[in-house]
């Protein structure tokens, strides 16, 4: 199985996270989030449907605003930033997205052309051409390059839309839920692309998941959210050597061994 090997630079936060809430009406869903990524890190945060995963990770890209707290990301305060600070911000930040994402009138090329022109004034269709054919070969899908997203698998849409972020070299990934609705062996498949992209473009990734395999290939670290916070955080081994009831079944039902 591929390990991931890139070096983590512990003394490097990319992303700060201090006292954090978010409420939706009288639904408090973050209840005091502390968090650090790592330069170099696979952070993976578990959790059940409805606990603020992804709430957690568009306040981080500024998809959302949070109610309290100090969120620094890339050295920048995401709540005194102006709007064109947020959108360079953006630009440095992949969101791979839970349904990929891709436009599906658009061939591949299109689709990953299109960051690319939108983002970087100037570039030459020298300087396209070589990028595109880079990340596609990086997500193992040079093949795919004139093909419609409606003839692709959901693991090679889920590889396209990694792609699609990755073009713009970002330094933070931030992944919503990657493997959900693929077979176990896309998974596996897709957990190792995690790891690759980790070694290869030196990102800090957040990955947001319930898949306790995806959790354990990818993730340097874990850190559970319950009840709005993050009430445990460790090695994947740490996290479930608990007698926590709150925790405990989300093992045994995952099968995992
Ligand atoms: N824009 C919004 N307006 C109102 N409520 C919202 C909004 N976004 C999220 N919520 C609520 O916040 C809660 C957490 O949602 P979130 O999507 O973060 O859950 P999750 O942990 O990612 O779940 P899942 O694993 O099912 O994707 C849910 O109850 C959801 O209905």
């Amino acid at each position: 199985m591929y390990k991931p090997k890139a070096p983590i630079d512990h003394t490097n936060a990319v992303i700060t996270i201090k006292g954090l809430e978010k409420s939706f009406d009288d639904y408090h869903v973050l209840r005091g989030i502390d968090l650090d990524l790592y330069q170099g890190e696979n952070l993976v945060v578990l959790g059940r449907s409805g606990t603020g995963k992804s709430v957690l990770i568009k306040i981080i890209s500024g998809l959302l605003q949070a109610d309290t707290g100090s969120i620094n990301v890339l050295g920048k305060d995401i709540n005194s930033i102006t709007d064109r600070e947020l959108q360079e911000l953006r630009i440095r930040i992949g969101f791979s997205f839970q349904n990929s994402a891709l436009y599906d009138s658009m061939t591949v090329r299109k689709n990953l052309e299109f960051p690319l022109v939108r983002n970087r004034k100037g570039i030459t269709r020298k300087e396209i051409d070589s990028a595109v054919e880079e990340v596609l070969e990086a997500v193992g899908l040079s093949q795919t390059i004139n093909q419609m997203p409606s003839e692709l698998s959901g693991g090679q849409r889920k590889r396209i839309g990694i792609a699609r972020t990755l073009i713009l070299n970002p330094e933070i990934m931030l992944y919503d839920e990657p493997t959900a609705g693929l077979d176990p062996i896309t998974c596996i498949e897709i957990n190792e692309l995690i790891n690759e992209v980790q070694e290869k473009y030196k990102t800090s990734s957040i990955i947001i998941t319930h898949d306790l395999t995806c959790a354990k290939q990818t993730g340097d670290r874990i850190a559970m959210l319950l009840d709005g916070q993050f009430q445990r955080q460790g090695t994947f081994d740490e996290v479930f050597d608990t007698n926590d009831e709150r925790v405990k079944p989300f093992f045994d039902y995952n099968f995992i061994k």
